[in-house]
């Protein structure tokens, strides 16, 4: 997928490209913050449902930007364990989302070589939802290319907790003692233990928060803010923000 890019391509305010090294430390997982669809509805009069509709936009533009550039996972915050919270109008309409999404936009996904995963709790998801997902699942599994990753009904709090319930139940079972709980045999037990923790965080909107979103994993990730509502986020945001991970350099707390 690389084909398509130089190993450079020039930044130029007329042509707004980047200038991203594509041989050298793209960022292998991005995980996304997708925040300020109801604002981008609001400032337009419109109904908080049409920035989410707007922002199903966005997810494809970026997941082909993504894939291209030769990340490896991406990840993206679709539905927090929260967001159960918010009007019935609105949840029913976002549960609807994925199957939306799919239905016009799966084929082109499996043209595109991505692997669509899921990282959250399945059982509160409508049957609908649940369905369509995992009819993607199924049919991008042996896909290599990028592997989008949909956090959904996902809380990093309720993740840990999980996670410690099931450590403590095998300790207890004596498949595991005390001293095998390591850092790694957690991330082993947490929903995202097939991932490498994310490289880079981007959230829109102009929040400075995790908002319970992969607490863990995030450790030693490049943190990356915009004041962008997501509807309105675009690829040259996106190579904005992979330019400035290639220009901080990763140092994971040492010198
Ligand atoms: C709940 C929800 C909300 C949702 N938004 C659109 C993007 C802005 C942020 C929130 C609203 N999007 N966008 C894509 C999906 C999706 C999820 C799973 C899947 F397999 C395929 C697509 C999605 N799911």
């Amino acid at each position: 997928m690389l084909g398509k890019f130089s190993n450079w391509m020039r930044k130029n305010e007329d042509e707004e490209h980047f200038e991203i090294n594509t041989s050298a430390n793209i960022p292998g997982h991005i995980a996304i913050i997708m925040d300020g669809n109801g604002r981008w509805a609001k400032k337009r009069g419109l109904p908080r449902v049409a920035g989410h509709r707007e922002g199903v936009k966005v997810v494809k533009k970026i997941v082909r930007k993504a894939n291209d550039l030769g990340v490896n996972y991406l990840t993206l915050y679709a539905f927090s364990t929260e967001n159960w919270k918010r009007p019935k109008e609105e949840v029913d309409f976002l549960m609807k989302l994925p199957e939306q999404f799919l239905l016009s936009h799966l084929p082109e996904l499996i043209e595109q070589n991505v692997q669509v995963r899921i990282m959250g709790e399945r059982e509160q998801l409508p049957p609908h939802t649940f369905k369509a997902i995992s009819k993607a699942v199924k049919d991008t599994k042996d896909n290599t290319g990028l592997i989008l990753n949909f956090a959904l009904n996902y809380g990093s709090r309720h993740e840990m907790k999980m996670a410690m319930q099931r450590l403590l139940s095998d300790v207890r079972k004596g498949i595991l003692t005390e001293e095998d709980i390591t850092e790694e045999r957690i991330s082993s037990y947490l929903l995202s233990s097939q991932y490498p923790d994310p490289d880079l965080l981007i959230r829109t909107s102009g929040e400075i928060r995790l908002s319970n979103f992969m607490l863990w994993q995030l450790a030693y990730t490049e943190l990356w803010f915009t004041e962008v509502l997501w509807p309105d986020f675009t690829e040259h945001h996106f190579l904005e923000a992979v330019q400035e991970y290639q220009r901080r350099g990763r140092r994971y707390g040492g010198v």
